[in-house]
């Protein structure tokens, strides 16, 4: 477990650090730029700074949390060295040389902090987590809630979306946000969370979320890839076998007493072409599945992709939408993937064909789909997105919300569904804690393996034994001459390990530095603080 503080007040945080600065100095020596981004920060600071005098005799400006899966044979005894043990107690031991450890790529890293195979990983009691707040909207699952909650953090926990205007009301003095697919984190919203270190998309969407716009800010956004996959890809074989036989017309018309029993237009699925667009987690499991019921499986994706089993790939989606009998939509919602499936696209599929879109609902254009099936040329459809989607449960589907639903709701053989495609326990219970780990790692270690929107790095855990090493966390411009300027100000110390990685125009470096005081941490923030390159520095230890 590490503690850390980002963006403090910094007047607040020397006396914290054993510093002698006058308040005056402190602020001449950092840039106009600096002090009003200082500034915005200052009332977590000061907040910790309140609680802690009053409750504990340790530093007061650092924030921190600890690890969910902390041992107790690993636990060290609460509260932290005071500044005596790491001011003088402490000194710099002899130089090494820097061990620079350039970021391995991808996914394939687990998200887990490695440890060192030496000794114990270090798990420090948490200290001030209650000072980390979480707002957790659209109903996050109690299992991720309770992860966070046994981290110490405070959690907000509420069941629907908010609205733009409360949204930047109560995003102000947040550390973490969780959403689902509902909440939109533009850069308006984003801009008005000054505190904002990280969001939890507790989804796979993450298009509600401005992805560059966040990590230009220094907030990185994880979510769940694939957690709901298998739950979306049972619903579209469900729903399949439903219209192919008219299943749910059938059961309304029971519903109002009506017996009407009819085989004209109900079909049988084995044998029929089921034509999947985006083949990726969803369109993957939904291959294996739809075989095994004796479909003949087609996909069009504008990736080359291995086939499930004997499903083959076709090379544009007209040929898809010529073939298929069924046409489903698996892919994100993108510039190029808007109004996809449209009145042009709909003339190329075949008479009496069917369309199922679970992928989000700017991907369909809904009035051509109405159009179509009036004209007989769809024999159904089924939809789980939608252009508009409320932000709670209700009664809001209807035409103020989409133009259209009237027109929707009367057309013959269409399953209309409330976005729950990935709506089971099995995917939410799942999510939560993927999404809940993947937060208290970040907030605690900096560590980013699975982020969206920034370069996956990590560091194994620092140790027991090291007690005065401190993790320095520098997201910066990608910008060249950056790793210079950085390594000139960590090079008078020893750097044990180091790891850098850009994405874009952001690059994050992480390194952990042994045997350093509190007067060094502090300087080391400074200075770091003061590159003209900085977006963010988060000093944990
Ligand atoms: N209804 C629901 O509750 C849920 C909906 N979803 C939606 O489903 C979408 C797909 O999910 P996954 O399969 O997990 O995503 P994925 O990222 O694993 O797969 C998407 C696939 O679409 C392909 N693709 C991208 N642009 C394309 C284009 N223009 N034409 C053809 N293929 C294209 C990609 O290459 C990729 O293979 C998500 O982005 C999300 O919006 C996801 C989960 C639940
Ligand atoms: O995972 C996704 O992308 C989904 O669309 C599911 O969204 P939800 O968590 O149900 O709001």
């Amino acid at each position: 477990m590490l503690r850390g503080f980002s963006h403090g007040n910094l007047e607040d945080i020397s006396p914290d650090l054993g510093l002698d600065v006058p308040s005056g100095q402190m602020r001449r020596s950092l840039p106009r730029a600096d002090l009003s981004r200082i500034v915005r920060h200052d009332h977590i600071v000061q907040e910790v700074i309140v609680k802690n005098t009053m409750a504990l005799s340790v530093p007061q400006s650092l924030l921190h949390g600890s690890s969910r899966s902390r041992s107790p044979s690993l636990c060290l005894p609460r509260g932290l060295p005071n500044s005596a043990d790491l001011g003088e107690a402490l000194e710099p031991g002899p130089r090494a040389e820097p061990r620079v450890v350039m970021s391995s790529q991808g996914r394939s890293l687990q998200r887990s902090t490695t440890h060192s195979s030496a000794a114990a990983a270090r798990e420090l009691k948490p200290f001030a987590t209650a000072d980390i707040k979480i707002l957790l909207l659209e109903n996050v699952n109690t299992a991720g809630q309770d992860i966070l909650r046994q981290q110490g953090y405070q959690v907000e926990a509420l069941k629907s979306s908010l609205p733009e205007a409360e949204l930047i009301e109560k995003i102000q003095d947040v550390h973490v946000i969780g959403i689902r697919s509902k909440t939109q984190l533009t850069k308006k919203v984003i801009d008005s969370a000054p505190n904002l270190l990280v969001i939890g998309c507790f989804c796979i969407g993450t298009n509600q979320v401005d992805l560059k716009h966040a990590a230009q800010k220094g907030v990185a956004v994880f979510n769940s890839p694939f957690s709901n996959s298998r739950s979306v890809a049972e619903q579209v074989i469900s729903e399949i076998i439903a219209l192919a036989r008219q299943i749910c017309d059938r059961s309304m018309e029971l519903h109002q007493g009506k017996w009407n029993k009819v085989s004209a237009g109900c079909w049988e699925v084995r044998g029929k072409t089921l034509g999947i667009v985006g083949y990726g987690h969803i369109g993957n499991q939904l291959s294996v599945l739809a075989e095994a019921m004796g479909m003949r499986v087609i996909f069009y994706d504008v990736v080359n992709l291995m086939s499930m089993g004997t499903a083959h790939q076709v090379s544009t989606l007209d040929e898809l939408l010529q073939q298929a009998d069924f046409v489903t939509l698996h892919v994100p919602e993108l510039p190029e993937t808007e109004n996809m499936i449209s009145t042009e696209q709909l003339n190329k599929m075949k008479d009496g064909s069917y369309l199922l879109n679970l992928s989000r609902g700017s991907i369909v254009d809904i009035q051509a789909v109405i159009d179509a099936s009036r004209s007989g040329k769809l024999a159904g459809a089924a939809f789980d997105v939608y252009p508009n989607e409320p932000a709670a449960n209700g009664d809001y589907f209807n035409n103020s919300l989409n133009q259209w639903t009237d027109a929707l709701n009367s057309c013959k053989n269409f399953i209309l569904t409330p976005h729950i495609g990935g709506s089971t326990e099995e995917a939410q219970r799942a999510i939560g804690v993927e999404v809940a780990d993947a937060l208290v790692q970040y907030v605690n270690y900096g560590t980013t393996l699975g982020a969206c929107n920034m370069p996956e790095v990590n560091l194994r855990s620092l140790t027991a034994d090291e007690p005065n090493h401190v993790r320095m966390v520098y997201i910066h411009q990608n910008v060249p001459g950056v790793l210079r300027r950085v390594n000139e100000i960590l090079g008078d110390h020893n750097v044990d390990k180091q790891m850098t990685d850009s994405r874009g125009d952001v690059a994050y470096l992480m390194a952990d530095i042994s045997n350093v005081n509190q007067q060094q941490i502090k300087d080391i923030y400074v200075a770091l603080e003061e590159l003209s390159s900085r977006i963010r520095t988060r000093v944990l230890y």
